[in-house]
This record gives structure tokens, sequence and C-alpha cells, in this order.
């Protein structure tokens, strides 16, 4: 089995490890395969990859498309270290408003799945991140939304939260009280 999948505190959210092949070269690594991720529970068809490079501080998030543009998020991290984070935000779900987060590295070469119906961001721990991801729809502005990285009603312990770097379009998005009916229209069961 080349994929390992570990549910994460919101099961939802996927933790994928690939096996890596080394030899006197270096490694090789498959990092995703239909067959094998909808055996894992990642039944899904991706559509868009993004890559993304980051000054150590940055933080890019917290961000999602609603429906029926709505993401599903497979997250790796090439160069350097990250903190990538997911929150619930299906309404009706018993983990609504909760967050997971977990170090992705090019040395641990793991990767997140962040399910439709989560926001996602990360923070970059080191200098010169390159993050790469596979979204599982195209990306559509008019759909797009997010929620403040530091709202504290999430409590996101971002490591380094002094030293962060947010955008302008960032630092001005909603707390997670404030998003509104047309903010967010996911539904816990529902097509997410
Ligand atoms: C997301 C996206 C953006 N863009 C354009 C729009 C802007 O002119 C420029 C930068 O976009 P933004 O500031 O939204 O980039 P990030 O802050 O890295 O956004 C991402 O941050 C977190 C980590 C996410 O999970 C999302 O994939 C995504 O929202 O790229 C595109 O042309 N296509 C796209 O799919």
């Amino acid at each position: 089995m080349p994929f390992r999948f570990e549910p994460l505190a919101i099961p939802e959210v996927i933790l994928v490890e690939a096996k890596a092949f080394p030899d006197e070269r270096g490694f090789f690594m498959e990092t995703f395969k239909r067959s094998e991720f909808m055996q894992g529970g990642i039944d899904r068809v991706f559509v868009q990859d993004n890559y993304s490079y980051s000054r150590r501080g940055t933080v890019r998030g917290l961000h999602y498309q609603m429906n029926p543009a709505a993401q599903g998020k497979l997250v790796a991290c090439l160069r350097g270290e990250i903190y990538d984070v997911a929150v619930d935000l299906r309404k009706g779900s018993s983990t609504y408003g909760r967050w997971v987060g977990v170090v992705l590295s090019a040395e641990n070469r793991r990767m997140l799945w962040v399910p439709e119906g989560f926001a996602h961001g990360f923070q970059a721990l080191t200098e010169g991140v390159m993050v790469w991801y596979k979204v599982t729809a195209e990306y559509e502005p008019a759909t797009e939304r997010g929620v403040r990285w530091d709202d504290p009603a999430l409590g996101i312990e971002w490591p380094l939260r002094e030293e962060a770097i947010v955008s302008a379009k960032d630092a001005a998005l909603p707390s997670l009280a404030e998003l509104s009916e047309t903010d967010n229209n996911f539904t816990y069961g529902g097509r997410s």
C-alpha cells in the first residue's frame, strides 16, 4: 500500500503519507493515485493544481469557495515547512468552528486532505516555502470567501503568530461569527 491515510481529530480531514523509494540518486514517490485514494476514503477527481511561494511568517487564509464551487484540497509542502490548518464550516456539524493543524514539510513529505466545507490556511514556518496543492473544483472568484486567520473564537495556535505576514485582503476577512448566510452555504451531510 503506497499510501497511508490517517483521519485527524476532525475525521474528515485526513493526513496522507506516501511511500518514498530512496536510492543513491535521491527518492521517488507517488503523490496521488485515484484507485488508492478511493480505498483511503478520498473519492475525488482533481481539476486544478496550485503552487504558492511564501516568505517565513506568511499566513495565507483562511479561505474557501462556496458551493457549488467548493474545493477539496490535497496540500503538500515541497520546500521548507508550513503549519497547515483546516476549519470546519459545515453548519450542523458537531465540530463546527473547530480546527485541526499539522506540520507539513519537504522533510516529512506529509500531505493533508482538506475536504469541501472547510476553510483552509497555512503559515510558512521557514523562509521560501513552496506549497503545491490539488483542488477538486476550478477557481471561481465570485464564490471565494474567508474567515480571519486570528479570529479569537477559533483560537488557532499559529506557531509564528507574532511574525505573521498577512495580505490586506486576508486582514479584512470577517470573523466566524460575522459570516452571513450568503457567506457560508455548507451544511453537515449536505453536498459539500
Ligand atoms: C486561489 C487563486 C488565486 N488566483 C489569483 C487571484 C489573485 O490575483 C492571486 C493571489 O490570490 P490569493 O491572494 O487569494 O492567494 P492565496 O492567499 O494564496 O489564496 C489561497 O490561500 C489558501 C491557502 C487556499 O487554500 C486557497 O487555495 C487560496 O485562497 O492569484 C488565481 O488566479 N487562481 C486561484 O485559484
